[in-house]
């Protein structure tokens, strides 16, 4: 199943449409919940691959209506409608013997502006299948949902004009101007949306590809995702490919440990854009969850303290082709974990490289207390340094201390934890 069609927006809630639209829509719901409303048809058009289809299959969800459809690119004739009129009215009919008094449905007839294609202009397009959906929409008691691409063209011919005077119409996409409020939250919804099915599919892609790929686009949403997938895929025709984005080292890390491609780790290691050291730290915390065989678990963590090696002599000399021999050496743990895990395991951030940085947070907050000391107490910044032990002191014996230090300094809350001496 394709992304656009496993994302598919089950419920109004989740597509993303103008705040018009949806109000209109939602009147629309409120008039069928109350009884059989004037506009009993609801025409949505627009461009491709903007959510018509899925907008009716999200009002038959929460309707709570079964729905019967008809693709009218399918079966472009009149004998089709006239068994559609015939399936509503039969459905009501059983309802009512089993004694399921106003149970409905939704009819959906998707991509109606179709049934003109290839007609002669005699009839104006149309065979009868169009005056036979005038006469189904005027008789049925039952909600009718058309989707087209072109409005004014439906409406020149035949029965159109017939059909969409008695339809309440609504436009996909009435975005006026790019700077429009309505395109804003379209993209920000359109973004969280992307960045949530690349989540649940694992999938790593730059948020300069992502834009790309929603300029190329515009508002079709199907496209977009599309284009995301075959990039995942490798087949893009959009010129971008994951290797031009970044990669996550959450990605490589479950290739190496269960692609068994020595080729394809190494390739996302030349390309990538994360330190070697954290790549090897992160497969040192998660190697002991991922091997399910000891022999494999020893001999992967003889390469990694091997790579490691390389590593710490490009810090001591500075020699920095030494940094492909690890990853080299590094990338050769996918051949050797033979056993692979064919269970999820929950990859977990190396607590070194977390208690790296929060010594970083607290060595700045120390130079900057120091320093907002220094400026207070006319003394540098070091001299005050040499003192933090003097003011924790103070703080511990005089609470009132604290509370003016940190309202005169505006201190930060890690300068604050410095002050109290609080463990990391
Ligand atoms: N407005 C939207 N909100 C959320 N997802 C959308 C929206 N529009 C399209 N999509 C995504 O694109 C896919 C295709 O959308 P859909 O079939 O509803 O488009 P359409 O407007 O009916 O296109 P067409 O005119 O070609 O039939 C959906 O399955 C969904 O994943």
């Amino acid at each position: 199943m394709s992304w656009a069609d496993r994302y598919r927006p089950r419920s109004l809630s989740e597509l993303i449409i103008s705040t018009s639209s949806l109000e209109k829509i939602s009147q629309w719901l409120d008039q069928w919940k109350e009884g059989v409303p004037v506009k009993k048809a609801l025409v949505l058009y627009g461009p491709p691959g903007v959510g018509k289809t899925s907008a009716a299959l999200a009002i038959a969800h929460d309707l709570g209506y079964p729905f019967v459809e008809m693709n009218a690119s399918d079966q472009r004739n009149r004998e089709s409608m006239k068994s559609i009129a015939l399936m509503a009215a039969l459905y009501q009919d059983i309802s009512s013997d089993f004694g399921i008094p106003g149970q409905k449905k939704i009819i959906l007839i998707d991509e109606a502006d179709s049934i003109f294609e290839g007609r002669s202009s005699e009839t104006g397009g149309d065979t009868g299948g169009i005056s036979e959906l005038l006469k189904v929409i005027q008789r049925t008691s039952n909600p009718i949902i058309i989707t087209m691409n072109n409005y004014y063209e439906f409406r020149r011919k035949g029965a159109g004009k017939g059909i969409l005077d008695s339809s309440l119409a609504i436009e996909f996409i009435p975005y006026k101007r790019r700077n429009d409020t309505d395109y804003k939250s379209f993209k920000v919804r359109l973004n969280r949306k992307i960045y949530e099915i690349l989540q649940a599919e694992n999938v790593n892609v730059d948020q300069r590809s992502v834009n790309e790929i929603i300029e190329k686009n515009g508002t079709d949403i199907r496209s977009i995702l599309n284009d995301l997938e075959s990039l995942r895929n490798g087949s893009s025709s959009s010129g971008l490919s994951l290797r031009d984005s970044q990669i996550s080292i959450y990605n490589v890390m479950q290739d190496t440990f269960r692609s068994g491609d020595y080729l394809k780790v190494l390739g996302h290691l030349y390309g990538k854009d994360f330190q070697t050291e954290d790549y090897l730290m992160w497969m040192d915390k998660n190697l002991p969850a991922e091997c399910v065989n000891e022999t494999d678990l020893m001999e992967s963590f003889d390469l990694i303290s091997c790579a490691d090696i390389f590593i710490g002599r490009v810090m001591k000399k500075q020699h920095y082709a030494f940094k492909g021999y690890a990853e080299e050496i590094a990338a050769g743990v996918s051949f050797k974990i033979k056993d692979k895990n064919r269970h999820y395991v929950k990859y977990e951030f190396p607590s070194f490289i977390m208690q790296m940085s929060k010594l970083r947070e607290r060595r700045n907050a120390r130079k900057s207390l120091s320093l907002k000391m220094g400026r207070l107490t006319h003394m540098s910044a070091r001299y005050a340094m040499e003192y933090l032990w003097f003011y924790n002191i103070m703080d511990r014996h005089s609470p009132d201390f604290g509370r003016y230090i940190s309202e005169k300094l505006s201190l930060t809350e890690p300068e604050l934890g410095v002050l109290k001496r609080k463990r990391l």
